[in-house]
C-alpha cells in the first residue's frame, strides 16, 4: 500500500465531494469547532513563516471566515498586529461565535474595506468552497480593490470568488498570491483559468483519514494529480539486464513535410530521449537526408511526396508493414496535403498517438466515431484549438478543461490529452489524470512535438507490459513540463526552445531522486 502522504498528494476532489469527506467526519462525532481550531491552527502557523507582523484579515459569513477567525486570534496571541474586515450581518454561528471572541479581545473590526489600515499581507477568508452563487455588490467592489493594493494575499482554502471545480471566476475573485488549500486538493488548482488567482500553491493536510476519502471516492472515475510516485510504476527503468532492441520498443513516426521539417526533427528527439529501442521514421523522401544528420541511429523511411513536399503514400520498406511496429506517431508537420495515408494509418492494429495535422486531417475527414473501431489504442493530444476543431459539440474547453477532456475521451474512446498549463488526460471510462506543475517556457512553438515523440516512445516500450495507457501518456506530460521546469530554472523561461526541451529530457531522469523518486 502506498504511504498517506503519497496517496492525499495523488487525489483531487470536487466540492461535493469535500463536503462529503467532511460530512463522514463529523458523523463520526468529531466536533466541528475542533477540526476548526485545528486546520486554523495549521494555517496559523504556516502564515507565521511568512513576513511581517500587522495583518489585515477578511472574514466571509461561513467557516471559510470562521477559519480566517481563529487564524486572527492565534497570530493576535503570537504579537502580531490584527484587523479584521468583516462585512457580513449575518453570520454562520460557530463564525459569529469567533468573531465575538475576537471583538472581546479588542481585535478592531471594520466593515468597510478602505478603513483597513496598512498592514504587511493580507489573509482572504471571506469564501471557500461553499461558495455558491456570484459574488455582487459592495463585496464584489471590495474584492476589486483589495486586488489593487500592493500587499501579498494568502487564501485560505481557494481563493474567495473561485468556482472550487470548474476554477471560473464568480463574478469576480481575489488574486491571492499564495493559497493553502485544506485537506485534499481540490479540482480548480488544476484548472487552468484558476491558476492566476490562486498564486502558489500549497496543501494544508489536516489528517483526513483515509477510510472516509475512500469511501466517498468509492468507484467513480477518478480525478489523480501526477506525481513522482505514478511516473515510477511506469518509466521503463530498469531495463532487464538481457535484451536487444526490438524488445525495447519499435516506434513508427510519421511526420514532417518540406514546409515542416523542423517538426520532424523535434517529434524524432523526443522520442530518441524516451530510451525507444529502435526508431523508424517516415518523411517525405526530400526530407531523409536532413533526418539522417540529426538522427543517424534512426531508420529514415523516404516516402513518395506531393507536388507540395507531403507524404503521398506511405512506402515501408520491404518485408515491413504497420504491425512490424510496437507503437506509431503520426502528425507533427504532416500538412492536410499527407491526408490520403490516413485509412491505412487509422486501421492500423497497433497503438497510435496523433497529434497536430494528425488531428487536424482527423476533423476534417470527421472519423473520429471511427476510433472506437481500433482493433489497438489510440491517445489524442490536442492543443484548445485542435481539440475544438476535433470535438465542436463539446461545451468549450476554457470554461472546463476536465469535463471536456473527460467528454471526448469517452466519445472517442480514446485517450484524450488536453494540453495546457495544466495539462489533463482522461481515459474513455472518465478516470482523469492532471499534470500539476509546468512552466509558461513551454509556451513555445515545437514542444508538443517532443510530446509526442515523447509519448510515442514510452508507447513503444510498454508495448509488452501491462501497464495502463493513460499512465503511459501521463507520465510522458510529466517528463516533458519536469525538462521544460529544469531547463526553464537554468537557462530562464526564454530560453527553452524545443531543441533545447529535448536535451532537458534525460536529464530529468538522471535528477529523479531528488525530485522525491527514492
Ligand atoms: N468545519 C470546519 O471547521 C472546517 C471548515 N473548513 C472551512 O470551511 C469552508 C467551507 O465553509 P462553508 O461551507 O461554511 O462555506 P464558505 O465559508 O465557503 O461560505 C459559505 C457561506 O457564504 C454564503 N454565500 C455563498 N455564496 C455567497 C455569495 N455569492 N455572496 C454572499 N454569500 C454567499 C453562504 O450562504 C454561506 O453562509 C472551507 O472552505 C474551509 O475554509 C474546512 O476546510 C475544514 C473543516
Ligand atoms: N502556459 C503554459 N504552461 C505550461 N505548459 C504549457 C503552457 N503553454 C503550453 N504549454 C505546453 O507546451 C506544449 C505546447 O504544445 P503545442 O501547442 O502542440 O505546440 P507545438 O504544436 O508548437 O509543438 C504542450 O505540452 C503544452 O502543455
Ligand atoms: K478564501
Amino acid at each position: 500500500m502506498q504511504d498517506r502522504q503519497a496517496q492525499v498528494s495523488q487525489v483531487v476532489v470536487t466540492a461535493r465531494q469535500m463536503r462529503d469527506v467532511e460530512g463522514r467526519i463529523f458523523a463520526a462525532r468529531m466536533p466541528v469547532a475542533a477540526l476548526m481550531e485545528k486546520v486554523a491552527g495549521l494555517i496559523a502557523l504556516r502564515v507565521q513563516q511568512v513576513e511581517g507582523s500587522r495583518v489585515g484579515i477578511l472574514v466571509g459569513p461561513g467557516h471559510n471566515g470562521g477559519d480566517a477567525l481563529v487564524v486572527a486570534r492565534e497570530l493576535y496571541f503570537r504579537g502580531y498586529v490584527v484587523w479584521l474586515y468583516s462585512p457580513f450581518s449575518q453570520l454562520k454561528e460557530l463564525t459569529s461565535q469567533h468573531l465575538q471572541y475576537a471583538q472581546s479581545l479588542g481585535i478592531p473590526c471594520y466593515h468597510d474595506v478602505e478603513q483597513l489600515p496598512d498592514c504587511d499581507f493580507l489573509i482572504d477568508g471571506l469564501f471557500g468552497f461553499g461558495l455558491e452563487r456570484p459574488i455582487t455588490d459592495h463585496i464584489a467592489l471590495a474584492i476589486n480593490q483589495l486586488n489593487q493594493w500592493k500587499q501579498p494575499i494568502l487564501s485560505i482554502d481557494i481563493p474567495s470568488g473561485i468556482h472550487t471545480d470548474t476554477g471560473e471566476v464568480l463574478g469576480t475573485a481575489i488574486r491571492a498570491t499564495h493559497t493553502f488549500c485544506l485537506g485534499l486538493w481540490k479540482l480548480a488548482f488544476l484548472q487552468d483559468q484558476a491558476l492566476e488567482y490562486i498564486g502558489k500553491a500549497e496543501l494544508i493536510d489536516f489528517d483526513i483519514p483515509w477510510a472516509d476519502v475512500e469511501a466517498v471516492l468509492g468507484d467513480t472515475p477518478r480525478i489523480k494529480r501526477i506525481t513522482p510516485g505514478t511516473v515510477k510504476l511506469t518509466l521503463p527503468l530498469p531495463r532487464p539486464p538481457v535484451t536487444h532492441k526490438y524488445k525495447e520498443g519499435h516506434l513508427l513516426l510519421i511526420c514532417g513535410s518540406r514546409r515542416y521539417a523542423g517538426g520532424a526533427i523535434l517529434t524524432a528527439l523526443g522520442a530518441r530521449a524516451s530510451g525507444v529501442g529502435m526508431l523508424s521514421i517516415a518523411v517525405p523522401e526530400s526530407l531523409k537526408p536532413l533526418l539522417v544528420s540529426h538522427l543517424p541511429e534512426a531508420l529514415i523511411i523516404g516516402c513518395p511526396e506531393t507536388e507540395t513536399g507531403a507524404i503521398a503514400h506511405l512506402q515501408l520498406p520491404q518485408k515491413t508493414d504497420m504491425s512490424s511496429f510496437n507503437a506509431i506517431a503520426c502528425g507533427p508537420g504532416l500538412t492536410l496535403d499527407a491526408t490520403p495515408i490516413f485509412p491505412e494509418v487509422i486501421s492500423s492494429e497497433v497503438s497510435l498517438v496523433l497529434d497536430a495535422d494528425g488531428l487536424n486531417i482527423l476533423a476534417q475527414m470527421g472519423t473520429i466515431p471511427t476510433l472506437k473501431k481500433r482493433q489497438a489504442l489510440t491517445v489524442l493530444t490536442p492543443h484548445t484549438g485542435e481539440f475544438q476543431r476535433l470535438f465542436p459539440d463539446i461545451a468549450d474547453p476554457k470554461q472546463d478543461r476536465v469535463k471536456a477532456v473527460q467528454e471526448a475521451a469517452v466519445q472517442s474512446g480514446a485517450v484524450v490529452l488536453l494540453k495546457g498549463a495544466r495539462t489533463a488526460i482522461a481515459n474513455a471510462q472518465g478516470a482523469i489524470w492532471i499534470n500539476p506543475e509546468s512552466t509558461p517556457a513551454l509556451a513555445r512553438g515545437g514542444s508538443g512535438d517532443v510530446l509526442t515523440g515523447l509519448i510515442g516512445g514510452l508507447l513503444a516500450q510498454a508495448a509488452t507490459k501491462e501497464i495502463p495507457v493513460e499512465d503511459i501518456v501521463a507520465t510522458g506530460a510529466w517528463w516533458h513540463s519536469q525538462a521544460g521546469i529544469l531547463a526553464a530554472q537554468e537557462r530562464t523561461e526564454l530560453g527553452v526552445d524545443a531543441f533545447t526541451l529535448t536535451q532537458y529530457l534525460m536529464k530529468v531522469i538522471s535528477q529523479l531522486p531528488t525530485l522525491g523518486w527514492g
